[in-house]
């Protein structure tokens, strides 16, 4: 069997594989091919849907089985609207909380703008003022999505969206897309009216929503199908709309992140119409209202329509700005790139705006950049999505506290949360390990075993190639590689199997290195923290924490690289030394509490011993540790990964290079004389 195909495997099925009838192999992770109507007792009477034999075919799980696809003509229509019947029956109360409690959704109503209004009208009373107050944050129990066949039956997205995802192979929602959908593609359904009102608010303007769930559980579909669809829905209510109009914006924290996000995008919003464009530097969006360049154009236009032939000029000028500028529905990009290009522009017809990774969006390293965006888009109709693993009450705090800030502009707009599972943990199906060694070089030895495994290494988990080495700076990340690349033989690839990618690398090198990875053709991926959050590479095996992670969400985000989509044998191993115990317990306790979770003994990541014995980590270590990292690997000296001198291993490398240069040249003088000799045979067709 090719060894590249296995590595670059996919879980997905594309339109073009056909649908092999398998085993039923039902992948684990409690995230993903569940059951949707798990837990729901079933009236007798109620009507059975029909069942898609495709879907049931190929997973053989899908108890709620969606209904077989109509028959479609040939090449639909682009920009095909939804539909605007909804027949499909809702879930009653108690179907409802079944089903979230079975799949462990929980809803929090986070704020109620309307409740607030109230409060603020009976100040006097004291104790009423108090109750009301305990209102703002209530449970609640929105519509789940049971199947994808609903999306269409019962929440109107256009039938190309619905093809799409089913071209996708995507046949069951995970659990997030399945709490969000409903609540995102019609929140007035989601939620009955009855329900609103109790609490006091009302989603007629729609809901700013916050979702906290597991990595590699689906969170960038449950983004983008309602921010497609909603360009669809608008679009067919407005028929004079003929360019692209920039109606949502995705933000994410890293360039191979937002890149990432484009590609699944495009792959969903094909034949809709709805284009998808990634930011990059230099270029630029039409944008309304731009206080200062625009007063500056009307001046400039005025004093050149005085001049002779000026008017073909400004046509001129008007036609080369139209050429450069890139017409989009929906943008993705970095905080930094938008707010660079944007400084005072308006972002006026945005009515979307989607922060993927939004704990460290708004988190201090790019606070500003992504307030910055938030505030260029001053339209009413904006609502603000937040997807996350992990998400820290103050980061909710502070989307609070901007949503009231712009209240006096804005219709009233509840704010809504969804967790799913338990707050900031891991994926449960990945099996932790922490590894002890006494110093640096320790680490280094470790991290061969697990390069070459042994039978005899019974201390060592076994993992599988590809797998992703976190390390705490670039430096480090550039010297572990220099140690390691010739570690692999030159029969199997030798160094091109391993590389180190970071943020200083130029764009061109960054993406290259994340295709040959994704293609299977590195196997040993050094990295820093820039690959840390959303990147899915769906082979990954397995996951090092060559330096420990500098606070418990970077664990759950780096070690969400393996174990995704549902599968199983994911290995997270992290080293640690002596010099890291006084920041490990935060960290032993996502290990455990992921354990726990799974089902497991929490012992079998954790040690009690070890448990017990690691101290407490202070609330100002945490943010220093967070902020800058374990003391002793940063700086010039902590780059020394090897107790070699340079010299010593540029001598090892320059020799072991020599070896595998010469080994490559013989391989291709071989093929080179095979080639000869078969010219030789063959002798040609002379014209
Ligand atoms: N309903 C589904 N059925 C099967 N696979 C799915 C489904 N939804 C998403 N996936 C797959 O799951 C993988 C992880 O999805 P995604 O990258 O959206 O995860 P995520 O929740 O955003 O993770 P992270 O928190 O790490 O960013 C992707 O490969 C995606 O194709």
């Amino acid at each position: 069997m090719d060894i590249f195909k296995v590595l670059s495997r996919g879980t997905k099925r594309t339109a073009s594989q056909p649908v092999v009838k398998k085993p039923i192999t039902k992948p684990s992770n409690p995230q993903l091919y569940n059951d949707p109507t798990r837990g729901v007792k079933r009236k007798r009477n109620e009507q059975q849907p029909e069942s898609n034999p495709e879907a049931d075919d190929a997973d053989g799980i899908n108890f709620f089985a969606p209904h077989a696809p109509k028959r479609q003509s040939p090449e639909p229509k682009v920009q095909e609207a939804p539909k605007e019947n909804v027949s499909k029956p809702l879930l009653d109360e108690e179907e409802v909380r079944q089903v979230l409690r079975s799949h462990r959704l929980k809803f929090t109503l986070l704020s109620s703008h309307e409740a607030k209004k109230k409060v603020k009208k009976s100040k006097k009373k004291k104790e009423e003022v108090k109750a009301k107050a305990k209102d703002v944050k209530k449970p609640l129990f929105p519509q789940p999505l049971t199947s994808f066949s609903d999306l269409r039956s019962a929440y109107n997205i256009s039938t190309r969206l619905e093809e799409n995802l089913a071209k996708q192979g995507y046949r069951i929602p995970t659990e997030v897309q399945l709490g969000s959908l409903p609540l995102l593609l019609q929140p007035d359904r989601a939620i009955p009216s009855t329900a609103a009102e109790e609490l006091h608010f009302t989603t007629k303007s729609g809901i700013d929503f916050l979702a906290v769930a597991p990595t590699g559980s689906g969170k960038t579909l449950a983004f983008l199908i309602p921010a497609i669809n909603g360009i669809l829905r608008r679009r067919a209510g407005d028929a004079t709309q003929k360019e692209h109009v920039l109606e949502a914006i995705v933000v994410a924290p890293t360039r191979e992140l937002a890149h990432q996000i484009v590609n699944e995008g495009r792959k969903l919003a094909q034949g809709t119409g709805v284009k998808i464009v990634g930011m990059k530097r230099g270029m630029q969006i039409p944008t309304e209202g731009q206080v200062e360049d625009g007063a500056s154009d009307e001046e400039a236009s005025g004093s050149d329509q005085e001049a002779d032939g000026s008017e073909d000029e400004v046509k001129k000028d008007e036609a080369q700005k139209q050429m450069t500028t890139t017409k989009t529905d929906i943008l993705v990009t970095t905080p930094m790139l938008l707010q660079n290009f944007l400084k005072s522009r308006i972002l006026l017809t945005v009515k979307a705006l989607i922060l993927d990774e939004a704990d460290v969006l708004l988190d201090p390293l790019f606070r500003e950049q992504t307030l910055g965006i938030w505030s260029a888009c001053t339209s009413q109709h904006l609502r603000l999505t937040c997807w996350s693993a992990t998400m820290g009450s103050s980061i909710e705090g502070l989307v609070l506290e901007q949503l009231k800030a712009r209240e006096s502009d804005q219709p009233s707009v509840p704010l809504i949360r969804l967790v799913v599972g338990l707050k900031d943990t891991a994926v449960p199906s990945i099996n932790h390990k922490l590894i002890y060694t006494a110093t640096e070089q320790g680490k280094l030895f470790a991290l061969r075993q697990l390069l070459h495994p042994k039978s005899t290494d019974t201390s060592m988990p076994t993992m599988r190639l590809p797998f992703l080495v976190f390390t705490q700076t670039i430096e480090r990340a550039t010297a572990l590689h220099d140690e390691i690349k010739f570690d692999l033989p030159a029969e199997a690839g030798g160094s091109s199997r391993i590389a180190a990618l970071h943020s200083s690398l130029s764009d061109s090198a960054r993406s290259s290195i994340v295709t040959r990875f994704r293609a299977g053709e590195i196997w040993v991926l050094i990295t820093t923290d820039l690959l840390m959050r959303g990147i899915d590479f769906r082979g990954v095996n397995g996951v090092i924490n060559y330096d420990i992670p500098t606070s418990p969400a970077a664990y759950v985000h780096r070690v969400g690289r393996t174990g995704r989509a549902g599968h199983e044998g994911g290995v997270a191993v992290t080293f640690y030394t002596t010099e890291d115990t006084a920041h490990l317990k935060s960290i032993a306790n996502v290990i455990s509490l992921s354990e726990k979770q799974a089902g497991k003994s929490a012992e079998a990541g954790v040690p009690k011993w070890l448990m017990d014995s690691l101290p407490k980590v202070g609330r100002e270590d945490k943010k220093k540790l967070k902020r800058h990292g374990v003391e002793s690997r940063r700086g010039d000296k902590a780059v020394k990964i090897t107790t070699q001198s340079a010299w010593e291993r540029r001598k090892e490398h320059n020799k072991l290079g020599a070896i595998a240069g010469s080994k490559k040249r013989k391989v291709q003088e071989a093929a080179s004389d095979t080639q000869k000799a078969d010219d030789g045979e063959w002798g040609g067709i002379d014209d």
